[in-house]
């Protein structure tokens, strides 16, 4: 079922335009990422969506919201930099947003100790915040961000400023999440996309480039990369290489030859047929698919 849907979404700061135009629907229930490099757009959608911004033109619809009904109650938040009182304990903090919204000082206690279990932080319940770690705070911040039980929860750029341990207890929470609720998150790391998410919408300079599934995306954009070494005669062979149908590229570096194809086995059928007929002197040959990163170059580079 549909729970979001933007359509011909707009944004301008004093005539920058950050978002152009831009429509899609969310399914409830899954887990989507919104990636781009820096000035994308992305923060700006998201809080357009959370109603901290105006549209410039176009219309964001939550198709669960009755008429009157007040858009935040809905939708959790967790901004790029979250400010925290670093001299509040974690569940002080907590007890305290759950009061602002609306809970009863009792309700707020019992949100605060379920959430804290939920996101792992229950044994520092105690301790000053300014004392947590940069993961600590950022799952502190979910439990805030969901303290009213929402229906979409969004995130921006929760995992870019942790380390390898921060951004792992993170991406683990959110994987954990993404089975009670929907969840939209900002990234410019396709890695961690295609960790939790389920569906990507990529964007350059304010615009959706690409959108779907990670396995679409591989098989439409994902090469093969080959790598030779030859006793001798580099450049003899690279001339030779380049004239093969299966073959997009071919650069020598470092007295490597470095191959690119789209289609891996036939890029590797051409190659080898060849060298087994002419008895070509191959010391080396290495095949990589191209990382996630050489992925995202290519598309937002277009
Ligand atoms: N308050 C503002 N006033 C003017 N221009 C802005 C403002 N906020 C963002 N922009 C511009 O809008 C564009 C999109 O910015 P936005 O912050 O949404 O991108 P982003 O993808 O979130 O980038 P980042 O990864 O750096 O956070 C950029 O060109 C940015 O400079």
């Amino acid at each position: 079922m549909t729970i979001l849907k933007v359509t011909n979404l707009s944004k301008e700061y004093d005539g920058v335009s950050a978002v152009k135009n831009i429509s899609f629907e969310f399914t409830s229930g899954k887990c989507i990422s919104l990636i781009g490099p820096n000035g994308a757009g992305k923060t700006t959608i998201l809080r357009t969506l959370a109603g901290l911004l105006k549209p410039s033109s176009g219309k964001v619809t939550f198709t669960e919201m009755k008429q009157q009904a007040d858009i935040r109650l809905l939708i959790g938040y967790l901004p790029q930099h979250p400010v925290f009182y670093s001299w509040m304990t974690g569940k002080e903090f907590l007890v305290y947003s759950a009061q602002l919204a609306f809970l009863t000082k009792e309700e707020a206690n019992k949100r605060a100790e379920y959430l804290l279990e939920r996101v792992g932080i229950a044994e520092a319940k105690n301790k000053r915040i300014g004392k947590y770690s940069g993961g600590m705070k950022q799952r502190l911040g979910i439990a805030q961000a969901i303290i009213h039980k929402p229906k979409l929860l969004m995130l921006d750029e929760p995992v870019s400023s942790l380390d390898p341990i921060g951004r792992r207890e993170v991406l683990i929470l959110m994987e954990e999440l993404k089975k009670e609720m929907t969840i939209l998150f900002s990234t410019h790391i396709l890695s961690d996309a295609d960790e939790v998410s389920d569906e990507l919408l990529l964007l350059r300079d304010g615009e959706i480039v690409e959108a779907g599934t990670m396995d679409k995306l591989r098989r439409k954009y994902q090469t093969a990369k080959i790598e030779l070494v030859f006793q001798n005669n580099l450049e003899y062979y690279k001339d030779k290489i380049d004239t093969m149908p299966a073959i997009t590229s071919t650069n020598i570096e470092r007295g490597k030859l470095h191959v690119t194809a789209a289609d891996i086995t036939q890029a590797r059928k051409e190659i080898l047929q060849a060298a087994a007929v002419e008895n070509w002197p191959i010391t080396d040959f290495t095949l990589n698919r191209a990382s996630l990163e050489d992925m995202f170059m290519k598309v937002v580079n277009n």
